[in-house]
């Protein structure tokens, strides 16, 4: 997969930007606020139909414009097919080859994409919702189905959560909700639970290259509250009788409390540093090295499902990693061949995953340009009399 085209238009701060990203780096740099992440987080829309960061959609539309559309002409598969999406009056629409999409599956019918963003640098320390949604953007990843599955379970929670706050309910009314919710919630258990089991051994071996510690990482996930189910053998069917049993057995409770206790909008990813919670126990910089040991297993995982590499998003990660770690995610990014955008404001931070044909692109209050390529600065000139 090649992303061969981009043109962004009214796009938050960005006004219209048209280029041809190299098939390795693209770089862009700028000072602060001037728009680097607004690229990125126009590509990662083109790609996921999903904002970076939390918000409204209406929230991407330039200040002042109508609409905000982002045109991406990728090469799949030796074919050319170019997808587009609109936002305006805060609804979205999708289109492939310039007509309305049909289906999401046939929007999305290849274009892969992962970010790394500061934000996940801190998914380790940060509270439980944090690391749910950043397993479920690993998980609608590698398999695009769950958008559409992961909505239908947020239906049906929200659904039940709204009788259950409406004030005294039927029982044999909430079994009807409890039915879709344990339908629903069972297929977002499964799958990620699919996706955990292909991706925490590889997270756990490349910490193991990465984290200079000698405890090995855990990842894992299992469900709260869900009785004594075998989480790893239980078949779908048999999580949803499960979830359903644990939903009649808290009704009492979520009745009184006006809201649902148990299902996949309360569970948690564990990362575990020795058999100890990293959250608790993890030095900052171990933290940063369990979030990169996963996203590299990510890439690596999504290249081995599909075939190819995903496209590679970094926002200004550079700056929040030691040296060191820095080093072995450039070397990681040169190496590996993928297709990356990289922001930062320091160009000497990421000159690591640059080659011959880096695109460098300057941000300027909106305006996206194509620049020089930034150069490793001479060496220091060394007096005859210093020690080499
Ligand atoms: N809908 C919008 N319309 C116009 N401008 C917007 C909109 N949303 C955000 N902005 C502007 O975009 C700018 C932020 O851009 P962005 O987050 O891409 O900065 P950045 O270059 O990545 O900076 P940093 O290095 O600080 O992360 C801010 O000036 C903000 O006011």
């Amino acid at each position: 997969m090649r992303l061969l085209a981009l043109h962004v238009q009214d796009f938050r701060n960005l006004g219209q930007v048209t280029l041809a990203p190299s098939t390795h780096a693209s770089i862009a740099v700028g000072q602060n606020g001037q728009g680097k992440t607004n690229l990125l987080e126009a590509l990662y829309f083109l790609a996921t139909l999903k904002p970076l960061r939390a918000g409204r959609l209406s929230e991407l539309v330039r200040w002042g414009s109508p609409s905000a559309r982002v045109v991406g002409r990728f090469l799949l598969k030796g074919a050319e097919r170019e997808i587009s999406v609109e936002v305006a009056g805060g609804v979205r629409q999708a289109f492939v080859d310039g007509k309305k999409a049909a289906s999401l599956e046939e929007y999305f019918g290849g274009v892969s994409v992962v970010a790394f963003t500061p934000d996940d640098l801190e998914v380790v320390k940060g509270g439980p919702e944090s690391r749910r949604a950043f397993l479920d953007r690993a998980v609608f990843n590698r398999f695009p189905a769950f958008l559409r599955e992961s909505r239908e379970y947020a239906r049906a929670l929200k659904n039940r959560n709204r009788l259950l706050k409406s004030g005294p309910v039927d029982a044999a009314y909430l079994e009807a909700y409890d039915e879709t919710l344990a339908k629903t919630g069972a297929r977002v258990y499964a799958r990620r639970r699919a996706l955990m089991a292909e991706l925490a051994p590889r997270a756990q071996a490349t910490f193991a290259s990465i984290g200079r510690t000698p405890e090995p990482a855990a990842y894992g996930y299992h469900p709260a509250h869900l009785g004594d189910v075998d989480f790893a053998g239980a078949d779908e069917a048999a999580l949803a009788v499960a979830l359903k049993e644990a939903l009649a057995a808290r009704s009492r409770r979520d009745l009184e409390r006006g809201f649902t206790s148990v299902g996949p909008h309360v569970d948690d990813v564990t990362v575990t540093l020795g058999a100890r919670s990293a959250r608790a126990y993890a030095s900052q910089g171990q933290q940063r090295a369990l979030v990169l040991g996963w996203k590299i297993a990510e890439i690596e995982n999504l290249e081995a499902a599909m075939g190819f590499l995903p496209l590679l998003l970094l926002d200004d990660v550079s700056s929040e990693l030691d040296p060191e770690r820095n080093a072995y995610l450039m070397n990681y990014l040169a190496a590996s061949g993928a297709q990356v955008f990289l922001t930062t404001t320091d160009a000497g931070l990421v000159r690591g995953a640059a080659a011959q044909d880096t695109l460098w692109l300057g941000v300027r209050t909106g305006a996206v340009t194509s620049v020089a390529p930034v150069q490793e600065p001479p060496a220091q000139a060394q007096h005859a009399d210093e020690p080499a």
